[in-house]
């Protein structure tokens, strides 16, 4: 792995059984995600996007290869070791936002620094100032569902964000969300995640903000197809 490595992904190989019949999606992916930087994952819908950011992030095996997240070799750590891995630097953004019905948006923010022990008032405290941050203060004590879908998404990127992970992947984060809510979400990615020892991963289809990204990965059929500061011509 390279010195400035936040991802170094290896070999990568998922299959999924369908039946009676094996589907190869990812066909032996080697990349690195750099520190530093927001890396963008592009390409048509089943090339393979969020198989790939769900390996990278500790939450789904791969059938073969290997991932080192920060150094740590995340698939040869005991399953209790990779939850409190994952706990301590990873920040999910997914499609679901699998929000805790019974419980405020602050509660819902702060769940991973009261999972880290904080106590419940400050953990609060600091998933509010992530709430207002993103134009949303002052729903902070509304069920999840009293809010509106776009509301409930930057509940969920609070709650990616408020314990500073040191890396956030993030699945399709603005799709939700008008033009001015999505810049507002993505300038706080980058105020939190984009740091010299920090990185952050994003699957999108949302031309508005291809201009922000350090870095775009192309997958087409489960492959790489391109590595570059820039989208390819043909996209
Ligand atoms: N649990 C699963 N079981 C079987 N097949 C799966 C499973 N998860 C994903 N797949 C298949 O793997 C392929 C890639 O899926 P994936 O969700 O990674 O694509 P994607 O590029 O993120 O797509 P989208 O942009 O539509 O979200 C698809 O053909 C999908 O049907």
């Amino acid at each position: 792995m390279n010195a400035e490595s936040a991802i170094s992904a290896r070999g990568i190989v998922r299959d999924f059984q369908a039946g009676q019949s094996t589907i190869r999606v990812l066909h032996g992916i080697d990349t690195d995600i750099k520190a530093g930087e927001m890396t963008y994952v592009v390409g048509e819908s089943g090339s393979g996007k969020t198989t790939l950011i769900s390996i990278m992030c500790g939450i789904l095996w791969p059938t073969e290869g290997d991932v080192q997240v920060f150094g740590t070799d995340i698939y040869n750590l005991s399953d209790s070791e990779l939850v409190k891995f994952r706990l301590n630097n990873i920040g999910f953004i997914f499609q679901q936002y699998n929000l805790i019905p019974s419980i405020d948006a602050a509660a819902n923010a702060a769940v991973p620094l009261i999972a880290q022990g904080m106590a419940i008032g400050p953990a609060r405290e600091k998933a509010k100032e992530l709430l207002e941050k993103l134009n949303i203060g002052d729903q902070a004590n509304k069920l999840p569902n009293q809010l509106s879908g776009g509301q409930q998404q930057r509940v969920a990127i609070a709650r990616a964000l408020v314990h500073q992970p040191r890396l956030v992947v993030c699945d399709e984060p603005t799709a939700a969300l008008d033009a001015s809510s999505g810049r507002r979400v993505m300038d706080l990615l980058r105020d939190v995640a984009v740091a010299p020892d920090r990185a952050c991963i994003i699957v999108t289809h949302d031309n508005r903000i291809f201009d922000l990204a350090d870095r775009i990965l192309v997958l087409e059929d489960g492959r790489v197809t391109h590595d570059g500061t820039d989208m390819p011509d043909d996209h």
